[in-house]
């Protein structure tokens, strides 16, 4: 990214802020002359009181030029004091504003992003975070800090070379010379550090990713006791991050060191040429003072011009992170135009082709019907491409190639949100949000009453559990357990009311009771609706009224449980597995 660039990408988060932009100009102009005070008075006091001294004059003739002085320089002082006053505070007001839009932006924007964006190891939580995070304060301290730092030191800089060139042809030159110097220096360590800021950056997204992971799993780190071994991972990569840090350092040091000499160099030079003028009579004494004055007032914000360097460095590679998520449109949910009054779940998918992101064929040549109103049971090994084929129905995904119809239209065309409005989802895990139980419950529908979910938890069988709670509704819905929170999730199910339902797997965290109890939930849901369940559970399986039998991608059987039993193929492979593992000799013994 170049500055120029950066700015073009910021510019529509300062544009709303025009008014407050102008205001700090102003400020700015103003700041900047009254700063060239300090040097003319200087040399005006000099160059009087020189005078004084040269005509024999006492302290009581020199009181009206000491009056006047203090006069000017307090009045100056004053109004500077105003001035770099309302500076700071536009300039801090702008900055808030700019970092509270940038990060709203930023939170819009990712939520309009289709599920592939966040499952690309490019995007893992942590690492986005701290893309976010980097962009954000790194663009909004360039932005606070161009109007308190650069920009007014800057105009100090030009208005002071302005009146040097007015002093003395000469000594503007020295005043002048010393910028493209400086600005090369601070340029090629600026290109020579990039790199190392880049590396810092990845550190950083590694660094934070790996703690987050951590934390997620530290359960199983600690059952199998690898504490250690995660402590060593995460001190190879701190070491590493060290000596990245180490020479970037020392780098900057370097450069430093050089550009305080260049610096010095021009002191010299602007003293060596004042005194010449001085001593060959064109100029007054007060002239030095003046110059050198005016000398620091050019070469301060030089002295700055490393850190605003780095500053626009770090904005440059940070932004750069931050507006490929802000800019990301490509990863922009697709939606058609198609609102559904009503659905009715008549799904045909035709020599549907699907590979995730990385590459993985999840799903070959699938072609199928979906018959409306019915349950259909996908059945299948670890892996067949169950989950997938939800993904695709729900438009989490597109086909990579092949058609899914739903009611006669292509799901393409239909508009995302409307329709998800009108699909239920229950996973095997479904998340539970930050908040209370009835936060969670009304999650399916914003505008239920208490009542009505009340009657979504007790259709979940989770209400007499609930109440029982200290807090009731009112309890962290965290401190739930796992068959708790898929009740939790089921009752979501209930108050969305939806048309089509996906179960992937919803009684798998249940106890016995609980499955049994759901069961019968889901029977009450079911009904009339289209509703496709994938279950590793014989009894919600034989209860299917079509069965589709999934392998490594492929359909391989669809059809009622006997038909397929008697076929005698994965279904019956399948099918057999699960009630062996059942014992269901013992257990008819022990029913018997
Ligand atoms: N986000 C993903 N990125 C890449 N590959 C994936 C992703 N999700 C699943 N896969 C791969 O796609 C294939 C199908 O996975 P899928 O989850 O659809 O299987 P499944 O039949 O639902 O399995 P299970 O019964 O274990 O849940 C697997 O090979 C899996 O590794």
């Amino acid at each position: 990214m170049t500055i120029s660039n950066l700015f073009r990408h910021l510019y529509p988060f300062v544009k709303p802020y025009r008014k407050l932009l102008l205001a700090t100009l102003f400020l700015t102009a103003i700041g900047s002359l009254a700063a060239q005070v300090n040097a003319l008075i200087l040399r005006y006091t000099v160059d009087h009181v020189n005078e004084l001294l040269l005509a024999n004059k006492t302290l009581k003739d020199g009181i009206k030029l000491l009056t006047f002085i203090s006069i000017v320089l307090i009045g100056k002082e004053l109004i500077y004091s105003l001035v770099q006053f309302g500076q700071k505070f536009y300039g801090e007001k702008l900055r808030i504003f700019i970092s509270r839009d940038l990060s709203q932006a930023i939170v819009e924007k990712i939520l309009s992003y289709r599920l592939a964006y966040y499952t690309s190891t490019e995007n893992e939580s942590g690492k986005l975070q701290t893309r976010i995070d980097l962009g954000v304060s790194s663009l909004t301290r360039l932005v606070q800090n161009f109007f308190i730092d650069i920009l007014p030191l800057f105009a100090n800089s030009l208005v002071a070379l302005v009146f040097m060139f007015f002093a003395n042809f000469y000594v503007g030159l020295v005043g002048l010379g010393i910028i493209p110097i400086y600005f090369y220096i601070s340029q090629l360590q600026a290109k020579k550090l990039s790199g190392f800021r880049r590396r810092m950056r990845t550190y950083r997204e590694n660094k934070n990713n790996g703690i987050i992971s951590l934390i997620e799993s530290i359960t199983v780190i600690k059952s199998f006791v690898r504490e250690p071994l995660e402590a060593e991972k995460h001190k190879a990569m701190q070491f590493d991050m060290t000596e990245n840090q180490m020479q970037t350092r020392q780098l900057s040091f370097v450069f430093d060191s050089i550009k305080s000499f260049v610096e010095q160099n021009g002191v010299v030079f602007i003293i060596i040429l004042t005194a010449y003028f001085v001593l060959n009579g064109t100029m007054s004494i007060g002239a030095i003072m003046f110059h050198i004055l005016l000398f620091n007032n050019v070469s301060a914000p030089i002295r700055q011009l490393h850190r605003i360097y780095d500053e626009v460095n770090d904005a440059l590679i940070n932004s750069e992170g931050f507006f490929d998520i802000l800019e990301a449109d490509q990863e922009k949910e697709p939606s058609g135009q198609f609102i559904p009054t009503q659905l009715k779940g008549d799904f045909e998918l035709k020599n549907v082709d699907f590979f995730y992101p990385n590459g993985t064929q999840a799903l070959k040549n699938v072609s199928m019907s979906i018959q409306p109103n019915k349950i259909t049971a996908l059945v299948g090994l670890s892996g067949a491409g169950k989950s997938t084929l939800i993904n695709l129905l729900d438009k989490f995904y597109e086909p990579s190639s092949g058609e899914i119809i739903l009611d006669g239209v292509n799901l393409n065309a239909y508009h995302t949100p409307s329709l998800r409005h009108k699909i239920g989802l229950v996973l095997q895990k479904n998340h539970i949000f930050k908040g209370t139980i009835a936060e969670n419950i009304r999650y399916g529908n914003l505008n239920a009453s208490n009542e009505e979910v009340e009657d979504a938890a007790r259709k979940a069988y989770i209400h007499e559990q609930i109440v029982q709670m200290p807090q009731g509704y009112n309890s962290n819905a965290n401190l739930l357990s796992g068959g708790q929170q898929q009740r939790i999730a089921i009752a979501r199910l209930f108050l969305k009311d939806p048309a089509i339902i996906f179960l992937d797997e919803p009684t798998a965290n249940l106890d016995a009771i609980a499955t049994e109890q759901i069961k019968k939930s889901l029977d009450a849901i079911k009904k009339d609706r289209t509703v496709i369940i994938i279950s590793h559970s014989i009894s919600q399986i034989i209860d299917a009224d079509t069965i589709i039998v999934m392998d490594n991608g492929q359909v391989v059987e669809q059809g009622l449980h006997e038909e397929l039993y008697d076929k005698q193929g994965t279904y019956f492979r399948i099918f057999n597995a699960m009630a062996n593992s059942l014992n269901i000799e013992k257990i008819a013994k022990t029913l018997n």
